[in-house]
C-alpha cells in the first residue's frame, strides 16, 4: 500500500537536495561569480494554474506549466537533437544537468507534493510528424522493477505529459476510459470523440500546458483507466514531454 513506503522520504530528500545544489550553481549564476549572470535571462520560477479533470483517478490539467522562455529553449533544443525511434514516433532525453531541465523537474516534484514518489526520471521529449502517433498504452510497467539505490520494487507512479510545440493538426492525447470533457469546456484545450459518448477524454496540444495523473492504484497495480494514446498528427509537427515520477514499495 502507498503508506508502506520505507525509504522514499530519504531518497526524495536526496533528490531535491541534489537539484537545489545544482540550481544554485547553474541558474542565474552561470559565470560562478555569485551574482546573477547577465548572459542568462533565465530564473527558475514556478507559475501555473490548475484545473481538476477527475478525482478518481486523479487527473489535473495544468495551464502554463512551461514558461514561454522554457518553450523556446526546448524548441531550440528539439531542432538540434538526434532522436531515437519509438514505435511510430521519435524521442530524445534532455541532457542532465541542464538549468531548464532541472527547473522543470523541480516543478513536477513540487506539484507531486506529498504523494509517495521517490525520484523523477530524465525528461523525455517526443516529436510527431504527419502520420506519427503513439498507440494505446499505460506509462507504468506491468511488473515492478528494481532501481539501484532506491528500492527493489519500483514503478512509474506519476505521469506528466506537457505540450511543447502545438503547430499541428491532430495529435490529441486520448484517454478512452476518462469522462468526456463537459460541453462548456474550453475547445482550444479539450475535444470530443466523434461518437457521442460520455466517455473519452480528448486533450489538444496547447504549448506550455499539460496533464498530470497517477498511473497506479493504492495497491501499486496498474490503474487501467489511465490508458491513453496520441492520435496521429495529420499536419505540422507536435512536440511534447514526458515527466515520469517513480515510487517504490
Ligand atoms: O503524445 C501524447 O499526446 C502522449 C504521449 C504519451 O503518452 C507517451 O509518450 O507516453
Ligand atoms: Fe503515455
Amino acid at each position: 500500500l502507498w503508506n508502506t513506503i520505507q525509504n522514499n522520504d530519504l531518497i526524495r530528500r536526496a533528490s531535491i537536495d541534489a537539484r537545489n545544489t545544482l540550481k544554485s550553481v547553474v541558474v542565474g549564476d552561470l559565470d560562478g561569480s555569485g551574482q546573477p549572470s547577465t548572459t542568462s535571462e533565465y530564473v527558475c520560477t514556478h507559475q501555473y494554474s490548475i484545473e481538476m479533470v477527475s478525482d478518481d483517478p486523479l487527473m489535473i490539467y495544468i495551464n502554463g506549466f512551461l514558461s514561454p522562455y522554457e518553450i523556446d529553449y526546448l524548441m531550440d533544443m528539439a531542432q538540434e537533437k538526434v532522436y531515437y525511434n519509438r514505435t511510430a514516433s521519435r524521442a530524445f532525453v534532455v541532457p542532465n544537468p541542464d538549468p531548464v531541465g532541472q527547473c522543470i523537474t523541480a516543478r513536477a516534484e513540487k506539484i507531486s507534493g506529498f504523494l509517495p514518489w521517490a525520484i523523477f526520471e530524465e525528461l523525455q521529449v517526443v516529436r510527431y510528424t504527419p502520420g506519427e502517433r503513439h498507440d494505446m498504452h499505460k506509462d507504468n510497467m506491468d511488473r515492478p522493477f528494481p532501481h539501484e539505490g532506491i528500492g527493489d520494487r519500483c514503478n512509474r507512479l506519476l505521469s506528466f505529459f506537457v505540450y511543447i510545440g502545438d503547430q499541428c493538426e491532430g495529435g490529441e492525447t486520448y484517454f478512452p476510459h476518462q469522462l468526456a470533457a463537459p460541453d462548456d469546456s474550453d475547445t482550444a484545450k479539450f475535444g470530443r470523440t466523434t461518437k457521442n459518448s460520455s466517455r473519452g477524454l480528448v486533450v489538444r496540444p496547447v504549448a506550455g500546458n499539460g496533464l498530470f495523473w497517477i498511473n497506479l492504484k493504492k495497491d501499486w497495480t496498474t490503474d487501467e483507466r489511465l490508458k491513453h494514446a496520441s492520435l496521429p498528427v495529420t499536419k505540422g509537427v507536435k512536440y511534447g514531454m514526458n515527466i515520469l515520477g517513480e515510487g517504490c514499495y
